[in-house]
């Protein structure tokens, strides 16, 4: 894209007094100006995008994104420089759809999925079936951009350059199908603002994100936004109804003018009757407005169920059949890190990874084991650090009641102390055993391990390292779990 240049207007952006030069980039960084970029000085959090205009005028920006506030932070410098000046009433909102029309292209079906828990589970199976179905098709999100085509990401929902340059690609690419993470930030932020969505899905609300969010309200409404505002009238919005707050949502998109199916054990237009689990995964037995079905699920979890059952959804919502969206079920496989089998020991004990970190998901994950299990639980958990405080001591005691043994450990500390964190959850599971350093509490839990228990290491699941102040030190769970399996089983050469 290097020498495109276009009008600020075909950008949808109109200049203050009519000014409109050609624009050769897009940048929320003022790192990344280059001569001709528009420069977005968006409000932040820690400080205001604006006061890196001077930064970027010296870079060459033709022109500024910004509120009034930042107009105000560099009117005389901005003057001055004869830039063009974008003042918006919402410059988080005005730069998606902006790097959307910058972009140009985007996987033509597109779904988000939000919720507290389970968003990157839903995703990956959503791209699962389209794939299963013979389409093109990848996910976005935690775990990058999966599938037909694939890319790192950094975040869960990339801000919008970012994802409207990588949607550019997977189009590039021949991705017809995508399905994307909306995070409550991304949501927030207006990150996905410019993404045409034919569906929308909603898994549960739980807590989480405390830190960033104010109240528990405003958590909601983040994700609310998702069915109020990003998804087109006319689009289809796929609600899990056994969570109160998917109520709510139905509601939301009603209101809005929005097809919608519902999701749910209790009822819903996909409704589970059945679930029948054993050793390597569950028979479901379902019923799609009316009409019985019964699959099997090569996945451990009850609560896959509920991600499968939401993620068919989202594709019938997108036009397929149901009977052919069903028929790829028993194909579906372990989303990376989540309820993941990462070894077994020779006494039959066996060893999952996943990536429970909020006090609902520790339960929810614990409590989906015990009818695949015939012994104990051993359960090793531990909590961000410059994350929520409020869910420390919460999935201390999520773990102290569902399992049968408790370690904890550190998990990404990140610039707190390691020992306060483990104090915080600890507190909520008094009778825990501490282990600090992670690969001792692994191979301590694996070794308890006797024939018909059960470990689950949760936390991190698909994450390759230990975040510890700002050094990233590699580390897997699977590889660790394997590592012990193998040193206390003798398998090592
Ligand atoms: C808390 C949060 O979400 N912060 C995001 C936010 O940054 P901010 O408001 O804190 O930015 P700031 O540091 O105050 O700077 C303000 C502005 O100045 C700009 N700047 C800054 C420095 C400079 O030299 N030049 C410059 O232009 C920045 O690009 C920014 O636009 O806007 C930035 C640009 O859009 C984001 O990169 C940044 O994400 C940070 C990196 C982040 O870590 N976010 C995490 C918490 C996040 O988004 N996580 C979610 C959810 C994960 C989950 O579900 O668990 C995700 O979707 O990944
Ligand atoms: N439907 C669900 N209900 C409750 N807990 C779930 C559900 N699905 C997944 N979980 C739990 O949450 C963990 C994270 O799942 P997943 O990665 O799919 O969620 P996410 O919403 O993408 O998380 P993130 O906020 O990190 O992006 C899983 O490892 C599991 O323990
Ligand atoms: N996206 C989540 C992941 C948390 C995973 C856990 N391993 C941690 O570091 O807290 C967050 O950043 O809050
Ligand atoms: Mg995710």
């Amino acid at each position: 894209m290097g020498s495109r240049a276009v009008s600020l207007s075909s950008l949808g952006l109109t200049g203050r007094g009519g000014a409109n030069p050609d624009i050769t980039g897009i940048a929320v960084d003022s790192r990344e100006v280059k001569e001709g970029t528009l420069f977005a000085a968006m409000p932040g959090s820690k400080v205001h995008g604006a006061e890196f205009i001077q930064y970027a005028l010296r870079m060459g920006a033709a022109a500024v994104l910004t509120d009034a506030k930042g107009a105000a932070i560099a009117a005389d410098l901005m003057a001055d420089a004869g830039v063009a000046v974008v003042i918006s009433d919402a410059p988080r909102e005005a730069l998606a759809l902006t790097a959307a029309l910058w972009f140009g292209a985007q996987p033509a079906t597109m779904i988000a999925v939000t919720g507290t828990n389970g968003k990157t589970s839903v995703s990956t199976f959503v791209r699962q079936i389209w794939i299963e179905m013979g389409l093109s098709a990848v996910n976005l999100g935690t775990t990058g951009v999966e599938g037909a085509w694939s890319a790192p990401l950094a975040h869960t929902t990339p801000e919008p350059i970012t994802l409207h340059r990588t949607l550019a690609k997977a189009a590039a690419n021949g991705i017809t199908h995508a399905a994307m993470e909306a995070s409550s930030h991304g949501l927030d932020q207006r990150r996905l603002d410019g993404v045409t969505l034919r569906a929308a899905g909603f898994t549960n609300f739980t807590q989480d994100h405390l830190d960033y969010h104010a109240t528990f309200d405003a958590y909601f409404d983040a994700k609310a936004g998702l069915f109020a505002r990003v998804m087109p009238e006319g689009g289809t919005a796929v609600i899990n109804i056994d969570d109160p707050k998917g109520v709510d949502m139905v509601a939301i998109a009603k209101a809005r003018g929005c097809e919608v199916i519902t999701v749910g054990r209790d009822g819903g237009d996909l409704h589970l009757t059945g679930q029948r689990f054993d050793a390597t995964g569950q028979d479901l037995r379902f019923a799609w407005r009316g009409k019985t079905y019964q699959k099997r699920l090569e996945l451990i979890g009850g609560f896959q169920a509920e991600n499968v059952l939401l993620a068919a959804g989202l594709v019938i919502a997108c036009g397929a059949d149901p009977a052919e969206v069903f028929d790829t079920l028993p194909h579906l496989v372990t989303v990376r890190g989540r309820m993941q089998l990462a070894a077994t020991r020779d006494n039959g004990a066996a060893v999952f990874v996943d990536y429970a970190h909020t006090p609902d998901a520790v339960a929810t994950a614990l409590k989906a084991m015990r009818p695949h299990v015939m012994g104990r639980l051993i359960a090793i958990v531990g909590a961000g650090g410059d994350r929520d405080r409020g869910k420390r001591p919460l999935m201390g005691q999520a773990a102290a009641e569902n399992a049968d043994m408790v370690i904890v450990t550190d998990d990404n500390p990140r610039s707190e102390t390691p020992a306060d964190i483990r104090a915080a959850v600890m507190a909520g599971a008094p009778e825990a055993m501490e282990v600090g350093d992670r690969a001792e509490a692994i191979l301590r839990g694996v070794d308890a391990l006797e024939a018909g228990d059960a470990l689950l290491i949760a936390g991190k699941g698909h994450e390759t390292g230990q975040t510890i102040g700002d050094d990233v030190l590699p580390f897997d769970d699977v590889e660790q779990a394997s590592v012990a399996v193998a040193a206390l089983d003798g398998r090592l050469a």
